[in-house]
């Protein structure tokens, strides 16, 4: 029936003419509305087979040895068109060198890579340089008609749709001369995820970005372009920059400045915070064990012993693959790591969260070579070991962390937090961000929140009461600079790490946080987030 809107019309009078039920004037009232006349009308266009705009007619005379040509006729939008165009590098004829994946070009399903074009508008292109016949195309309104010799072979690319990856490099395509076409390329940051949608070119991918919700794929350079670009950065700068070869575990010099000031006091081992809860001891929170952390991040940190930026970017991939993970409710739980500056409140806020529900949340129990006071018992406090055992497992990497204070060792082993997980709980940790890469296993799954420090203003407000931990005092208010080092800190730890965060809170008010951190832990078990790939490899076939 090609009259549908006639129709529709006949029905509307009959209706208003013969009925005052309230269903029949329902039904009045939606035949009426200018959206469904408007589907009616469409319905009719397509029916009358009345489609616009009309393609120019074929010329009368067609020499018997022409080529197969295409008309393909694009209605412009605000959007560019979407496809790039080169010289042949052998024939020297004018060819379409890619669509660009979700473009005009592409979705019109009319225009492919290697089609040659013969004409724009009716204008022989043949002469012409690329960016003359880009120049005349950006001036053509409305409409554009390519004349064009179709490819031989279309490239595939339908099983290339899945491939995600975490950005581990910024990337900028004006900055970057070798970009075929800066135009059609794809601005990312480090950490922003990017699906990947063509690979047809070694050197080219396409990818859109997921993080910025781009519609439009653009141009980005492969894994080995990129990785190639990097070592070429790294190795032009690699006489000037680079500090970073340096061990990044402490040095023997700073422990022996540290321990000649510690010798002078009063060896107080007591925490400032009991440990139990519920009838439950909470591990974890022991003094010295929090100075030991603290000493190692800031002297790694302030002390710049690591490039801030190309040695840690060369040794890694450009690109990680990455897939969604949604944990199982049988799955064991995401382990928690909170990383922040010091004094940001990390310690303040892990208590919080295991005090509010002790039977979900804990702290694994650390190691020490320390001896143990009259009143700690091997496994709750600490697990007491040898020097030799210790060192013969940080040398088997059985610790997510280690480090010497006063002469002992710390750390924190994978046995722990194992122990923790296999009960079925949640195990929250706080560690120094230079430790994250080892705790990114398949095993622990970690979910990493980084807690970072409101502005300066708001510190010296929010934390005009309150107190840090020092070697000297138990209890001391934050120094101006302390607060100053926080903020800079915080700034260097987003730089280098922040694409390794899942989440960043910022601790503001106490009890604003707490309840935040509460909630993103409670989706990290339970929502899908973006992990490695290689996390998830044999749960496939799952
Ligand atoms: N949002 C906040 N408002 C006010 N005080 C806070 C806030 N967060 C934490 N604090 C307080 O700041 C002090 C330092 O916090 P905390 O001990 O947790 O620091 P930290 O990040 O664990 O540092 P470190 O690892 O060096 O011990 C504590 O007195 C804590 O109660």
């Amino acid at each position: 029936m090609p009259q549908a809107s006639v129709l529709c019309r006949e029905v509307t009078e009959l209706l208003r003419e013969t009925s005052h039920s309230m269903d029949f004037r329902e039904l009045h009232w939606l035949l009426g509305k200018p959206d469904f006349q408007a589907l009616l009308s469409a319905h009719d266009s397509v029916a009358q087979k009345d489609y616009e705009p009309l393609l120019p007619p074929l010329p009368g005379y067609i020499p018997e040895d022409e080529e197969a040509l295409r008309i393909v006729c694009l209605v412009k939008n605000k959007h560019p068109l979407g496809a790039t165009i080169k010289r042949h590098e052998v024939t020297g004829s004018i060819v379409i060198a890619r669509v660009i994946r979700g473009g005009l070009a592409d979705r019109s399903g009319l225009l492919f890579a290697g089609d040659q074009l013969v004409e724009v508008n009716g204008m022989p292109v043949a002469g012409l340089e690329p960016e003359q016949i880009i120049q005349f195309l950006a001036k053509s309104e409305a409409s554009v008609v390519f004349k064009l010799i179709p490819v031989s072979h279309r490239p595939t690319s339908s099983s290339q749709n899945m491939l995600y990856v975490r950005a581990l490099v910024d990337y900028c395509p004006q900055d970057d001369p070798a970009i075929p076409c800066s135009e059609a390329g794809l601005t990312f940051r480090r950490g922003d995820i990017l699906q990947i949608v063509d690979q047809n070119d070694a050197q080219w991918w396409q990818a859109k970005n997921i993080t910025t919700l781009s519609r439009c794929a653009g141009l980005v350079p492969s894994n080995n372009l990129l990785k190639r670009k990097q070592r070429e950065f790294w190795w032009s700068h690699s006489f000037s920059l680079h500090t970073c070869n340096k061990s990044t575990l402490l040095s023997p010099v700073e422990e022996e400045e540290d321990m000649a000031i510690a010798e002078k006091l009063v060896e107080t081992e007591d925490a400032e915070f009991s440990g139990y809860n519920q009838g439950l001891y909470i591990a974890g929170f022991r003094r010295s064990m929090r100075l030991c952390r603290r000493k190692s991040r800031s002297s790694q940190l302030l002390g710049s012993t690591r490039c801030p930026t190309s040695c840690y970017i060369s040794t890694v991939s450009p690109y990680e693959e990455v897939m969604r993970y949604q944990r199982k409710p049988t799955d064991r739980h995401r382990l928690i790591i909170l990383v922040g500056p010091s004094g940001v409140g990390v310690n303040e806020l892990r208590r919080r969260l295991i005090e509010s529900n002790p039977r979900l949340f804990q702290s694994p129990v650390p190691h020490t070579t320390r001896p143990p006071n009259s009143y700690e018992e091997d496994g709750r406090e600490y697990y007491f070991v040898s020097r030799e055992t210790f060192e013969a497992m940080a040398l088997s990497h059985r610790f997510l962390e280690y480090g010497e204070y006063k002469g002992h060792l710390y750390g924190t082993s994978r046995e722990a937090v194992r122990f923790i997980l296999d009960l079925g709980l949640s195990c929250v940790i706080d560690l120094e961000a230079q430790r994250i890469p080892e705790a990114r296993t398949k095993e622990l799954k970690p979910f990493i929140i980084f807690i970072k420090p409101p502005s300066i203003r708001r510190l010296q407000q929010t934390r005009a009461k309150s107190h840090i931990i020092t070697e000297y005092y138990v209890n001391r208010s934050f120094k101006e600079e302390e607060l100053q080092e926080m903020e800079d800190i915080s700034e260097k730890m987003l730089d280098y790490f922040g694409h390794l965060f899942d989440c960043v809170i910022v601790n503001d008010e106490l009890l604003d946080t707490h309840m935040q951190l509460l909630c993103v832990v409670k989706r990290a078990q339970a929502e899908p987030y973006w992990v490695p790939a290689a996390w998830l490899d044999s749960d496939m076939g799952d």
